[in-house]
């Protein structure tokens, strides 16, 4: 095998260029705001020898970030809707100034065996459906470009000319297992021209919302491991391609581990001496009892709180103020500091146990609150460029507070905002008039991409109904009245199978007539379509 041909120091020169480079990559001002863990030495020393191809992810993420700021700027907000179809995307293009690719929807059209919304299917997944919409997207600005071109000047003001590449968003779930899995699904969406991926805070394998059961959520540092490891593969690939960092821990009700001492203020515990919760669960289910009744039983008898909780059951109140005074002289808080802390300050023993609670996965029971989402959030934040904490329900107290406490530490961060399942809003209190105004409400926060992710599931299947029945009852007559019909007559037109639009027949000729040595831009000459 040849070595390579470059001297040492010639191999010197080109690793500080890109030292360089990084660094003002890194002062820009689309990146000033990011804090990394480690150095441009570090990053150029992971990279290939010759650029990794980012290019069209990067031009893509820059648009977004503009779009981003410009909404933020104006208090308006992207209203953008999840779809694994390039058909629909190409509709989309019409209203919408992005594309959200979601992994439930990836989960239910794109494997092979479908399933619930549980991030079982493979980690590359949705970055294969990511690249078979932006190739989709190219395409379509393709024909449109082709076409266009291939008409004089002065009747292209005519003609339509529509943005088909909007910036695609999509859903990096948790990364899909170890960090190595997340930076190579990292890459992958860079590599399909993706614009900004979402990574969450959940546990892998854990991701259920089927059995009556709160979500499981990792520790703070796992989480920004995940992030940091995208973070990193973004940097080795020197892409612009934006990081939303997406928390899950809104209604979770498990934590994977106590490893991490912020996150234990939020863990519970038994505070009453009970037997382990899955010896009693054991023992339910060698009976056949019901093992969720059996759980809730269990769970009141241990008397299930916070440490902070079980203080304040056994202190009196001025115990209780000096246990708060002293605790509020730290940041994040051990237990263990918390217990010294509770031995000096009040009298009475506090019984709290966290192991008895745990799940047979080995979960610890965790009481989430919106101070728990913006803890995370804001150690967070500094490694990514948008803030999502997802949310189960829509509740306008924790939405705002969440939003501006965030903004009390970083002015300008932006946030994304999922109208997730199916959101009750009438339930959580909200008005009609209030649900009218609500993007745009969420717009004055700082929300400025908004996403209804699962729409085809909802929407589609309900336009698709529709027509199935219409189609086996009317056949052709009715195809023609409350289908083809409208579609043509629509403007701008709804695009079909006929060569002006949606087949980009005349793309097909332009390369017949390129092959054949036929001018296709001709000066003057409009093309044989009047109508695109
Ligand atoms: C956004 C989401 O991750 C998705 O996969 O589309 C889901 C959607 C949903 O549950 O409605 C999520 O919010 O977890």
């Amino acid at each position: 095998m040849p070595k390579l041909d470059i001297s040492v120091q010639d191999e010197q020169k080109a690793f500080e260029a890109d030292v360089a480079a990084i660094e003002k990559q890194w002062s820009s001002a689309r990146q000033s705001h990011l804090k990394r863990p480690y150095t441009p030495q570090t990053i150029a020393a992971l990279r290939t020898s010759i650029p990794a191809p980012s290019n069209a992810s990067s031009i893509q993420a820059v648009k977004l970030w503009n779009q981003l700021h410009a909404h933020n700027k104006a208090g308006t907000c992207e209203l953008t809707f999840g779809t694994t179809d390039p058909v629909a995307v190409s509709q989309m293009a019409k209203h919408q100034q992005t594309v959200y690719v979601s992994g439930a929807l990836c989960g239910f059209s794109e494997v092979a065996l479908p399933g619930m919304d549980h991030a079982d299917y493979p980690w590359d997944t949705v970055p294969k459906v990511v690249s078979k919409i932006f190739k989709s997207q190219l395409w379509h600005d393709q024909r449109q470009r082709q076409y266009r071109l291939r008409n004089p000047i002065e009747e292209r003001e005519k003609l339509e000319n529509w943005d088909y590449l909007a910036p695609i968003v999509a859903d990096g779930d948790m990364g899909f297992g170890s960090l190595t899995s997340t930076m190579k699904m990292a890459r992958e969406f860079v590599d399909a021209g993706v614009a900004m991926i979402h990574i969450d805070d959940l546990a892998i394998g854990m991701k259920k919302f089927t059995i009556g059961q709160g979500r499981t959520i990792v520790p703070t540092q796992e989480y920004l491991d995940r992030l940091t490891a995208v973070r990193m593969q973004f940097d080795v690939m020197g892409a612009e391609t934006l990081l939303l960092c997406r928390c899950d821990t809104d209604h979770s009700e498990f934590i994977t581990s106590v490893v991490d001492e912020r996150d234990h203020e939020y863990v519970q515990g038994a505070t009453k001496k009970v037997e382990p919760l899955q010896k009693c669960l054991q023992a339910a289910q060698a009976e056949g009892k019901d093992l969720k009744a059996a759980r809730n039983e269990w769970k009141a008898k241990a008397g299930i709180a916070t440490f902070d909780q079980a203080v304040e059951a056994v202190a009196s109140a001025d115990e209780l103020k000096t246990y708060k005074a002293e605790l509020s002289k730290q940041k994040f808080t051990s237990l263990s500091t918390r217990r010294e802390i509770a031995a000096k300050t009040v009298k009475q023993d506090v019984f709290f146990d966290w192991e008895l609670p745990r799940s047979a996965m080995g979960q610890y029971m965790f009481d989430s609150n919106v101070k728990a989402i913006v803890e995370r959030a804001l150690a967070a934040a500094p490694l990514g460029d948008v803030t999502w904490a997802r949310m189960d329900s829509p509740n306008w107290n924790d939405i705002v507070e969440f939003h501006a406490e965030v903004r009390k530490v970083y002015p300008d961060r932006l946030f994304a905002f999922g109208y997730t399942g199916d959101f009750n809003f009438a339930k959580a209190g909200f008005s009609d008039e209030q649900v009218k105004s609500l993007h745009l409400d969420l717009a004055k926060l700082g929300v400025v991409w908004q996403v209804q992710p699962i729409w085809s599931l909802q929407g589609l299947n309900m336009v698709t109904e529709e027509f199935a029945k219409m189609w086996s009852e009317q056949g052709i007559a009715g195809y023609l009245k409350s289908v083809q019909g409208p579609a043509l007559a629509k403007e701008p037109m709804t695009d079909g199978f006929e060569k002006l639009s949606y087949c980009g027949g005349y793309l097909a000729d332009a390369f017949f007539e390129t092959v054949a040595g036929e001018p296709i831009v001709e000066k003057g000459k409009a093309g044989n379509f009047s109508r695109h």
